[in-house]
């Protein structure tokens, strides 16, 4: 079993670095391979996604990364900057179906943004679509006809991209509460209609799952007032980065939300997929040691799971940090005091 870590740029090594401790733990045989990406493979080798990096994820059972992005980079060419490489990898390896799982941890009730007892109630899966919307459409600036300076990002989704997250988000409705959201803008977008209509297309094949629509800005308002009527909830791109950020605070902390990005591609132990927090670099802590790994050792426990054929050990990790919580460890996030290397030991002492 080979897995690829792709630990990048500011909080992203120092989470990889608990989640991989956790991994070694476990004595699985798992052969790690590191390689770097993001700001800082730009910085030794001229370009966020070195082939050299693209090549050893390729050829792994499954990636685990930490975050990409440095504000150094921030007036680079965007083809340079830090954030291509995540969205290379997604985009070259065909990873295009994103499971963000929120749940709330016993004991984090009351350390969520919400009331402990609408907080209690979350238990929710995001299926956000990952290699289309105007994260990947045609871009650039151009002059308006008053020679004022004009930015673009064209937004589409293919009948075909639609319909293959739709899949897979009905089979995870199947497996969980039979009860999936559909999120647009279909009383705007022309992509958000077609979204709608594919997706009802869709639910012809599963019958036993009911499913609703809800515009995107009416979700995100659900998403606070009631976040338990949701099973799962599928989405595009841009509305699924947002609304996973929002479900984190729902949970607690954006540093609880771990993430797995799979395709189709099968190995010989699960799916090829790559799982990471769904939290970026934070370069406002970076280097101070109390970033919270717990959601990238949430993320390796995910690719234990769908990559690796290793359930049983992702319930040990996923129960360990359920443990540490409830005995009160917590980070400054979470309004505790635990440090980063602190988290990571809390863990594996009750792996
Ligand atoms: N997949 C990726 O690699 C992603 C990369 N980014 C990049 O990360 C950089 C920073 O972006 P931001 O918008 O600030 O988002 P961010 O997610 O990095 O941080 C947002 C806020 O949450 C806090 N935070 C994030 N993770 C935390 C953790 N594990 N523990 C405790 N606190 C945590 C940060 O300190 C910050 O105040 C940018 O360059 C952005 O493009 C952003 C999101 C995803
Ligand atoms: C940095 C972006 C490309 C991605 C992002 O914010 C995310 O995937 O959550
Ligand atoms: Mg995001």
């Amino acid at each position: 079993m080979k897995v690829a870590v792709l630990p990048g740029d500011g909080i992203g090594p120092e989470v990889t670095r608990e989640a991989v401790r956790v991994i070694e733990a476990l004595d699985l045989g798992i052969s790690l391979q590191e390689a770097p990406v993001g700001g800082a493979a730009y910085k030794a080798h001229g370009h966020p996604l070195p082939s050299a990096t693209l090549d050893i994820a390729r050829d792994s059972d499954g990636i685990l990364f930490g975050a990409v992005g440095d504000p150094d980079c921030d007036a680079l060419e965007r083809h340079l900057r830090p954030e291509q490489a995540i969205l290379g990898l997604r985009k070259e390896l065909t990873l295009f179906a994103n499971l963000r799982p929120a749940k709330v941890f016993k004991g984090l009730e009351d350390h969520s943004a919400l009331r402990p007892e609408v907080a209690s109630a979350i238990d929710l899966l995001i299926v956000r679509e990952l290699n289309g919307d105007v994260y990947f459409g045609e871009k650039g600036f151009r002059t308006a006809p008053d020679g004022s300076r004009e930015g673009y990002d064209i937004m589409s989704y293919s009948e075909s991209e639609v319909r293959r997250i739709a899949h897979v988000a009905f089979r995870a409705a199947q497996g969980r509460g039979k009860r999936l959201c559909s999120v647009d803008k279909a009383n705007v977008l022309e992509t958000s209609q077609l979204w709608r209509d594919v997706v009802i297309e869709t639910a012809a094949d599963y019958p036993d799952v009911t499913l609703t629509h809800m515009y995107v800005d009416n979700a995100a308002m659900q998403l606070v007032r009631n976040p338990g009527q949701f099973d799962v909830v599928v989405t595009g791109n841009l509305f699924g980065d947002i609304l996973s950020d929002q479900a984190s605070m729902c949970v607690g902390s954006i540093g609880m939300l771990a993430s797995a990005s799979l395709g189709e591609r099968q190995t010989a132990h699960g799916t090829f997929g790559l799982y990471e927090p769904i939290h970026g670099s934070a370069p406002d802590i970076a280097g101070k040691g109390f970033a919270n790994p717990m959601a990238t050792i949430l993320s390796a426990a995910m690719l234990l799971r769908h990559s690796l054929g290793k359930s049983a050990e992702a319930d040990r990790i996923e129960t360990a940090v359920g443990k540490a919580l409830e005995d009160g460890v917590l980070g400054r996030d979470l309004g505790g005091s635990a440090g980063t290397t602190e988290i990571g030991d809390a863990v594996l002492e009750r792996l």
